[in-house]
């Protein structure tokens, strides 16, 4: 029988997993954050990235792996809250249906800053500031929306546009940033307490970490094809991720957990 592997199908995810193949021993199941998180819990994967805020909600019985994550530092460029009004101005959000950790991320920030703002689970894209003050996406419907408004692709990370044609783009690591000086760790690839994860999978997911950090490009080329944006702008989006969780992504996430009012067990597989 296969170990399973839940992946999340965003692009974000792809250098931990271009280079890894399926069969000989391994499956994949694909989904969004918010379904692999529930198949974790109930069995139907092995090992698979889960958001950070699920993990550290469900902490008693899911472990993480010691060395992955997707984190990064400052702004992710992928889960943004698009609006008009100024941040302080917002009352009613939709937001992802995709994701745990980047709405408990938005619910804080928020919090932090006084503003007191009703958010509603929607499905969709910028046609919802028709009915709301805002909408926050993730993963690769936030690229695509980000590109859809983009008319130049930048030159330098300095003239990332935070407003496009009269929508403001918040980006939610950014904040985060801004407030904390620490990486925000969005997922993590965990397994339940009582399922250890074999070593001889983890060697095959670090091997193809270093492939796919390592040709880098050829990840980023066929991203930006299957997402059809442009091949600079994902290279940049790519390179600008955290994969080892190293020590100040344990940091970052460990003050989330404080923000979130959750205990943070510093505890990993020893593999
Ligand atoms: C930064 C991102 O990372 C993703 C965000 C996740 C979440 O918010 O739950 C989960 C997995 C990550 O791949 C993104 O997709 O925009």
């Amino acid at each position: 029988m296969s170990y399973v592997l839940g992946i999340p199908r965003y692009a974000n995810v792809a250098p931990l997993y271009h280079f890894l193949e399926e069969g000989d021993g391994i499956a994949f199941r694909y989904g969004v954050p918010t379904q692999l998180n529930q198949w974790l819990l109930e069995g139907s994967v092995d090992l698979s990235l889960v958001s950070s805020y699920f993990y550290l909600k469900n902490a008693d019985r899911l472990r993480p792996l010691p060395d992955f994550s997707i984190a990064d530092l400052g702004p992710v460029y992928s889960v943004n809250l698009f609006h008009r009004k100024p941040w302080e101005a917002l009352r009613r959000l939709a937001i992802t249906t995709e994701s745990a950790t980047s709405v408990e991320l938005l619910r804080y920030l928020l919090r932090a800053d006084g503003v007191r703002a009703e958010l509603f689970p929607e499905q969709g894209g910028l046609e919802l500031l028709e009915r709301y003050d805002g909408v926050l996406l993730i993963g690769d419907r936030a690229i695509t929306t980000y590109c859809s408004l983009l008319s130049v692709i930048p030159e330098s990370v300095h003239q990332v546009p935070s407003e496009l044609e009269g929508v403001r783009i918040t980006d939610l690591s950014m904040k985060w940033f801004e407030r904390t000086r620490l990486p925000f760790v969005f997922a993590v690839w965990t397994t339940r307490k009582n399922a250890p994860p074999p070593p001889e999978i983890v060697r095959r997911l670090r091997q193809a970490r270093s492939l796919g950090l390592g040709n880098l490009a050829a990840v980023a080329g066929s991203e930006a094809q299957r997402l059809g944006v442009p091949e600079r702008l994902m290279q940049h989006y790519l390179w600008n991720f955290r994969y080892h969780l190293e020590v100040p992504d344990r940091l970052g996430l460990q003050a989330f957990a404080q923000a979130v009012g959750l205990p943070y067990p510093n505890d990993y597989w020893d593999v």
